[in-house]
């Protein structure tokens, strides 16, 4: 039966990548999906905006909705201190299948732990199946329509901090218009705009930061 793209992608790496090299793992996904394939991952130019915003932050403990493929689940781990650990939240079984063999080829399956659900159901099992007090660091690059109820979601179930980083993914396109009026209305968040482009493409996209203020 024909491979999935994302297959077609974990085997680009498996053959082209360097095995434990997380920036190889990260370079040869681009690589592929700009010259081969187009694919859902957050990409070089909006990379290099989280690359910062995790640096800022420093996080002891990340979250990330939606690992696709796991490119920006290997992405954000490599710059993470030693001790630190990024949980990733994956719907769909297939992606997170490959998104598995990708962190473990890049070399970072012991910061990066995995979990396969929707996020409405993860993020209330956080502090107790995963123990987790409270997250420094959120990327959401998940379902759009899903930004602002696991916003509202992870404030009720106390998993916020006075200064946690929110980073959202894609507020232009496909867009998340509901979350940036959310934030940038709410009196908990400070928000920043960051105007980019859709992974691989000439699209106008953009990433927003939101820090909560407790
Ligand atoms: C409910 C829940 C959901 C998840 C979950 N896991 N994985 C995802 C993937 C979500 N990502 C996207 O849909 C996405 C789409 C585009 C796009 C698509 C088509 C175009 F034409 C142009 C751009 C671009 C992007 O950058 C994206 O991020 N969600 C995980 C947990 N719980
Ligand atoms: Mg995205």
């Amino acid at each position: 039966m024909n491979q999935s793209k994302e297959q077609r992608i974990l085997n680009f790496v498996l053959q082209n990548a360097v095995r434990g090299d997380p920036h190889s793992v990260v370079d040869t996904i681009d690589k592929y999906c700009s010259q081969k394939e187009w694919a859902m991952n957050v990409g070089d130019e909006k990379g290099k905006i989280l690359d910062k915003t995790v640096q800022e932050a420093n996080p002891s403990v990340a979250l990330e909705l939606g690992t696709y493929c796991g490119y920006s689940a290997v992405r954000i781990s490599r710059l993470l201190k030693a001790g630190a650990r990024l949980l990733t939240v994956e719907f769909n079984p297939e992606f997170a299948a490959i998104a598995k063999q990708m962190i473990e080829f890049a070399g970072v399956q012991d910061k990066v732990k995995l979990l396969e659900g929707p996020s409405e159901e993860i993020i209330p099992q956080l502090k107790k199946k995963y123990e987790v007090d409270t997250l420094d660091f959120v990327f959401l690059d998940h379902w759009k329509e899903r930004y602002t109820p696991d916003t509202i979601l992870l404030q009720e179930c106390n998993l916020l901090r006075k200064g946690s980083v929110l980073l959202a993914d894609n507020i232009i396109f496909p867009g998340a218009p509901d979350f940036v009026n959310y934030v940038r209305k709410s009196p908990h968040f400070q928000c920043t705009n960051y105007p980019s482009h859709l992974e691989y493409m000439q699209v106008e996209d953009a990433m927003e930061k939101a820090v909560f203020l407790g």
